[in-house]
């Protein structure tokens, strides 16, 4: 049985108390490092027996971030040692060593996608990525004026986050509803968001609405950004797997009341979607920018061809 700390985690993340992909694979990290540290485990099976159930229950949280299995898989996979406390050890060294790496890739994402903002220069965001976020606050850093037209993102409004972390950072605001997002986009410069996963072909999984944002900006001649930190690239797609786009509870676009007025109806909810390659001009990581289809040598080269799930319960 997992800790209470490592329940509370996986609740959270489900309800999206704890939301984005680079803070959910921090949160995670962080309850993996709590249940290492609390466990009373008196030999290294029923150490690492324990750890695997507290990753399956994060695991099972929410589907399309791969940040999420990334962070699992960088603490558990080959785990040395031969006594519990070494096991403790390695399991707290790497979960430290995770949130850290966290840290410093979103700076330095941060330093490089500022490259690409002009003094001056207007960007569109849709939903709420710090990713994103941090080459904002880098090209403010650098002395640019930057201004920023906020979509609203239904169903959660993520949009209202970002637009207030932007006046924080002093950036002038201005929000729309998601559909008026077309009409805006010859006073925009950049479109800038981030992503949940990145495929091997180069497509970006990100909030719903990403992909028909980016129709629209290709329509007006507008670039794409994606800023994403390599947490994001899904090595699954390496070996021909799909990513798991979330469905989502009807609830959060229609009220019961509103729905029983409608009469019989169907309610989708996707929480994400696919932009294809041909979408996107550039993804920015801490690692540089890559065109989208050159990506998939930089996933080759951090993660190789990943297929075994290092918390699944041994045959
Ligand atoms: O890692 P960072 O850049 O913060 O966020 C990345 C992405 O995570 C969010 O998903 P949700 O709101 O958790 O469904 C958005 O889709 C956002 O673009």
């Amino acid at each position: 049985m997992p800790i209470e700390e490592v329940e509370e985690t996986a609740e959270a993340i489900e309800t999206m108390e704890i939301r984005g992909a680079a803070t959910i694979a921090g949160a995670a990290a962080a309850a993996l490092e709590s249940q290492a540290a609390a466990s009373e485990a008196t030999d290294p099976e029923a150490f690492e027996a324990e750890l695997r159930a507290a990753a399956r229950t994060l695991y099972q949280t929410r589907p399309t971030a791969v940040s999420l299995p990334n962070a699992l898989r960088f603490v558990l996979q080959d785990l040395e040692g031969a006594t519990v406390e070494e096991l403790r050890e390695t399991v707290l060294t790497r979960t430290r060593k995770f949130r850290a790496d966290l840290e410093h890739a979103q700076e330095r994402l941060g330093r490089i996608g500022a490259n690409r903002l002009r003094d001056g220069d207007v960007i569109m965001t849709h939903c709420h990525s710090t990713d994103a976020l941090a080459t904002v606050e880098h090209a403010v850093d650098a002395g640019k004026d930057i201004e920023a037209i906020v979509k609203e993102t239904r169903p959660r409004n993520q949009g209202h986050i970002t637009a207030q972390r932007l006046r924080e950072l002093g950036v002038p605001v201005t929000l729309i509803v998601d559909s008026a997002a077309h009409r805006y986009l010859n006073d925009v410069d950049h479109v800038l968001v981030g992503a949940d996963s990145i495929a091997a072909d180069g497509s970006v999984i990100n909030k719903i609405g990403t992909s028909g944002l980016a129709v629209n900006a290709r329509d007006r001649g507008t670039p794409i950004v994606v800023a994403a930190q390599t947490i994001k690239l899904h090595p699954g797609t390496l070996t021909g797997h799909t990513v798991e786009i979330e469905m989502r509870a009807e609830s959060e676009v229609i009220s019961k009341a509103d729905r029983e007025k409608i009469g019989e109806i169907t309610v989708k909810n996707p929480a994400f979607d696919v932009t294809p390659p041909r979408h996107v001009d550039a993804i920015i990581t801490e690692r540089g920018q890559y065109p989208p289809e050159s990506i998939v040598s930089l996933m080759r080269e951090l993660y190789g061809d990943v297929d075994e799930e290092p918390w699944a319960e041994p045959n």
